[in-house]
């Protein structure tokens, strides 16, 4: 026991006396006394006693000064853990109160942007587009692909801003490295002339805008983003590089059976696929015909059809390749063909493939590619969210823009009404009569498309109809039908709007306003195709949310349309704000900011619908 208090002696004399500071700032403050102080008073007491005192009156003494003291330290602990938590507290209520101050000095338009660019960080923090082997292995490429071809050397002798000046006239965009020269006639991009003469036959005389620079642009290896207004020819843009190409390699050294393809394009509907692949055909055709080329198989690989069907262009080597992703990813994982030899990647209607489900489908289809491939994407609609992330996944890209990604075709009249909801088939009717035929009806809802087509049917009019649960049959009957004019009307859902090029129709009538105004532009964008001019009519009334009419308000605007008084009314509150009023660099739309962006709310719902759909071989 002896030794234990000994102990505990020396314990206590180790500890250092605490030292105070006085803080004038704590009302809560009691005077203290130090330990030292008190111990010796302690001390001084107990030797009171004498050396003759009790042992046992002694010892409890000392106990009891032990106690005081642990006691003391304690409470001093405590205050200081006190001291502490109020500095914090307090640091806590400063900063808050700093934020506050600085909030308050924000605008509402300040603040918007703020949350905008969150968002947008967000979002951007998606994985590159590559395939998971090179994003494994951390393959980048950083050339581009090295090609055979030049311009002809009185366009290379040309200066750089004579290309601008060209740009220029025809409102061309671009952006990127060493960027190949524009080039105004098919003559003088060295492709064969049996395509330029056949070129001609179908009135494809001088190249669009897309096409002068897309062309050159491509055939040069280069990765490129190619955006242009609907009905502007991005299909030859694409297509032509991808035949020269396979044209070369066939020269080299003929495919055989179990070879190929050389490239490939990709399309987001079977019906886009299919005619894509129909103009395909008809161009490697033309170019055989005169005897100088050897004939080049292209193959449609698209859910709903046999592939059997196409086994003569299986057992042969295969050059092009045409499909939608879940089809293709079917063919490639059977082994039916491989990607050793595939150095062409396109894909259609791109930002629909990366942005509505197809994403994964995409780098699961560039894992296949064995070897640096030259990829190019297109579209009449880019948001910036979009571009961005694309360029980031291409190497040495060039940005071809014709127009604002986004904007509307200049050639179609657009025309917005206000009809009630219940007066809608009944405005219709009166609607077909503005024009002759061929008309497209749009609607956002599978049973509306049924029923309008039945409410046609019933009044006389000749009418197909098509949408995602039609068969593929039902499907190809209705575009068969509408296109050799068998059918004046065609009801469609909107997702069958994208890309088809129906011959010159003279109206299309959207039922229903789409959400989004990307859909608007593709589905008004199926008339006033290649310079030729047509109308389209748009039904609006309560049900059409006030954010997609200030959508439509200002794309009418851009468009330098008519804007009708019920639409002028409604006004923008980052207008009324002063803010800026940026299109939405998530979907387009140029009358609202990312945080109301009915796109970004729809995304997640349609991805997950899409992968359900994922074995419907990429099909809408
Ligand atoms: N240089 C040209 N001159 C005249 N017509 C052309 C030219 N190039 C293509 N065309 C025609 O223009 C029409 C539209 O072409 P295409 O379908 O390629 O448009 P697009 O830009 O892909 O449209 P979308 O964005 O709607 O898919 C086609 O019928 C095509 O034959």
């Amino acid at each position: 026991m002896d030794s234990e208090l000994a102990s505990k002696r020396r314990r206590v004399q180790r500890s250092p006396s605490p030292t105070f500071k006085y803080d004038d700032e704590d009302d809560s403050y009691e005077p203290y006394v130090p330990v030292a102080q008190r111990r010796a008073a302690k001390l001084a007491k107990l030797s009171s006693f004498g050396v003759n005192s009790d042992r046992q009156k002694a010892k409890k003494q000392l106990e009891e000064l032990l106690e005081l003291e642990d006691a003391e330290r304690e409470e001093e602990k405590r205050r200081e853990r006190a001291r502490k938590e109020r500095t914090l507290l307090v640091e806590a209520q400063e900063v808050h109160s700093r934020r506050a101050v600085e909030d308050a000095k924000k605008t509402e338009v300040e603040k918007a942007e703020e949350a905008d660019a969150e968002i947008l960080a967000a979002i951007a923090s998606r994985r590159k587009l590559a395939s998971d082997m090179e994003l494994a292995k951390g393959i980048s490429y950083l050339e581009s692909l090295k090609t055979t071809w030049n311009p002809p050397k009185y366009i290379l002798d040309q200066t750089e801003e004579h290309h601008r000046q060209i740009r220029e006239k025809y409102h061309i965009i671009v952006d990127g490295e060493d960027i190949p020269p524009p080039i105004e006639h098919f003559a003088d991009m060295k492709i064969p002339h049996e395509l330029v003469d056949f070129f001609k036959t179908k009135r494809i005389v001088t190249p669009t805008p897309i096409q002068l620079q897309g062309i050159p642009t491509a055939f040069a290896g280069r990765d490129m983003i190619g955006i242009a207004f609907t009905g502007s020819g991005k299909t030859l843009a694409f297509c032509l590089p991808l035949i020269m190409l396979a044209l070369e390699e066939e020269g080299k050294l003929p495919l055989i059976r179990g070879e190929g393809p050389v490239g490939v394009v990709l399309c987001p509907s079977r019906e886009l696929a299919t005619q894509t692949y129909e103009n395909v055909l008809v161009w490697t055709d033309a170019l055989a015909k005169g005897g100088r080329y050897p004939q080049l198989n292209t193959l449609l690989c698209i859910g709903g059809i046999s592939m059997g069907e196409q086994s003569h262009v299986m057992n042969k080597g295969m050059h092009i390749v045409v499909a939608t992703p879940g089809r293709l990813i079917d063919m490639l994982e059977k082994g039916r063909f491989n990607f050793k030899s595939c150095k062409y990647l396109c894909m259609d209607e791109a930002d629909r493939m990366i942005d509505l489900g197809f994403e994964e489908d995409v780098r699961n289809i560039m894992s296949f590619f064995t070897r640096q491939r030259q990829t190019l994407l297109f579209s009449a609609t880019m948001p910036r969210k979009i571009q961005d992330f694309a360029q980031q996944s291409l190497v040495r890209p060039v940005l071809v823009n014709v127009g604002r990604a986004g904007a509307a075709n200049l050639d179609v009249l657009q025309v917005v009404e206000y009809v009630k909801q219940e007066a809608k088939m009944v405005y219709l009717l009166e609607c077909l009569q503005k024009t002759a035929p061929p008309v497209i009806v749009f609607s956002e809802n599978k049973n509306e498309v049924d029923d309008i087509q039945e409410y046609l049917l019933l009044k006389g009019v000749e009418a197909v109809a098509i949408h995602g649960s039609k068969t593929q049959e039902e499907r190809q009957y209705a575009i068969k039908s509408f296109k050799s004019g068998a059918k004046d009307v065609m009801v469609a859902s909107g997702v069958a709007s994208k890309g088809l090029d129906f011959n010159d129709i003279q109206h299309v009538i959207i039922f229903s306003m789409p959400k989004e105004i990307e859909d608007y532009v593709h589905q008004i964008g199926r008339t006033g195709r290649s310079g030729k001019t047509g109308i389209a009519t748009t039904f609006v009334n309560m049900s059409t949310p006030e954010q997609t009419l200030l959508d439509l308000k200002y794309l009418l605007m851009e468009a330098g349309q008519k804007v009708p008084p019920f639409l002028q009314s409604i006004d923008d509150p980052r207008a009324v704000q002063g803010g800026s009023l940026k299109g939405c660099p998530v979907c387009g739309g140029l009358g609202h900011a990312i945080s109301n962006c009915p796109k970004l709310e729809d995304t997640q719902r349609r991805q997950m619908a899409s992968h359900r759909a994922a074995d419907d071989g990429g099909g809408y």
